[in-house]
């Protein structure tokens, strides 16, 4: 039986499950990722016309409103603090920016690109279309939002616009999937919130793969917090809970695994 057959994509949170309790695969997804400290920024890019290869290696690329978190939550996802550059105020990327996973050639290539919506600008989001457009190596996109701002009008034309690339592919090309933001902002347990956003995000995209909840606040976790969960869209109490790494690290390697 092939790795994707076993983790098939159509119930994210069994086959997650059964992927980290499975020694064979937890050993594939950590082969992947085995020396995430050595990732290493590979690339600035903010033009279209100078867009670089990087050994054919599969790409994921983060994309959501400015602000939402995406630079943070590559670090988290690579082990490091400052590896990309974050800040309170809106608009801090300003380009495509790459990272290769592991050590060199690498297994894995990241990409992290700058927000759209209100404090978004043209010629970004032009770059990022062309990008999404044609780039053979891009596995998937996962789309961010910020658990306590919820959807904006421009979260859902983004994400109807991403659902019909991947319906029109068949989501040969990519997939797309949620990450929910800045949980620990939430009050209560969140799940109100949660499910309503959930509710928009698959009204929108109807090929979005269930949101991954995360929690990655500069001054660390506040107690109790230290699991995000993967939510399968009816409780937070029926998600996985797993740390953040692991459950994005698996994410990926469901894409990426031949
Ligand atoms: N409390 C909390 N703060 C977060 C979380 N994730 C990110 N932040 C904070 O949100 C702010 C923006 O984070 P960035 O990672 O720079 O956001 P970005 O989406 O890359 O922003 P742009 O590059 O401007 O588009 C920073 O002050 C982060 O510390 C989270 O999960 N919880
Ligand atoms: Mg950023």
């Amino acid at each position: 039986m092939s790795l994707r057959s076993y983790c098939h994509r159509t119930n994210p949170v069994t086959n997650l499950y059964r992927c980290l309790t499975s020694r064979k695969i937890s050993t594939k997804v950590k082969a992947i990722f085995q020396d995430s400290g050595s990732a290493e920024f590979l690339a600035t890019v903010a033009n279209a016309d100078s867009l670089p290869r990087f050994n054919r290696l599969p790409e994921i690329m983060v994309t959501g409103r400015a602000n939402v978190g995406k630079s943070t939550f590559l670090n988290a996802v690579l082990g490091r603090k400052d590896l990309l550059f974050t800040s309170k105020k809106a608009g801090r990327t300003q380009t495509l920016n790459f990272f290769r996973v592991g050590p060199h050639p690498g297994k894995l290539v990241v990409v992290d690109t700058p927000g759209y919506g209100a404090r978004g600008r043209s010629e970004w989001g032009a770059l990022i279309n062309h990008y999404i457009t044609n780039r053979d190596e891009l596995r998937r996109i996962y789309i961010l939002f910020s658990a306590p701002h919820g959807l904006a009008v421009t979260d859902e034309a983004m994400l109807a616009e991403l659902d019909a690339q991947v319906q029109s592919s068949g989501g040969i090309k990519f997939t797309l999937q949620a990450i929910i933001t800045k949980a620990d902002q939430l009050r209560d347990d969140g799940r109100e919130q949660v499910e309503r956003m959930n509710k928009a995000i698959f009204k929108a995209a109807p090929t979005c793969l269930p949101p991954i909840i995360t929690a990655c606040p500069p001054r660390g976790l506040p107690f109790g917090m230290e699991l995000v969960r993967f939510f399968d869209g009816t409780s937070m109490k029926d998600g996985v809970p797993m740390r953040l790494s692991t459950a994005f690290r698996i994410a990926v390697f469901l894409e990426v695994s031949p």
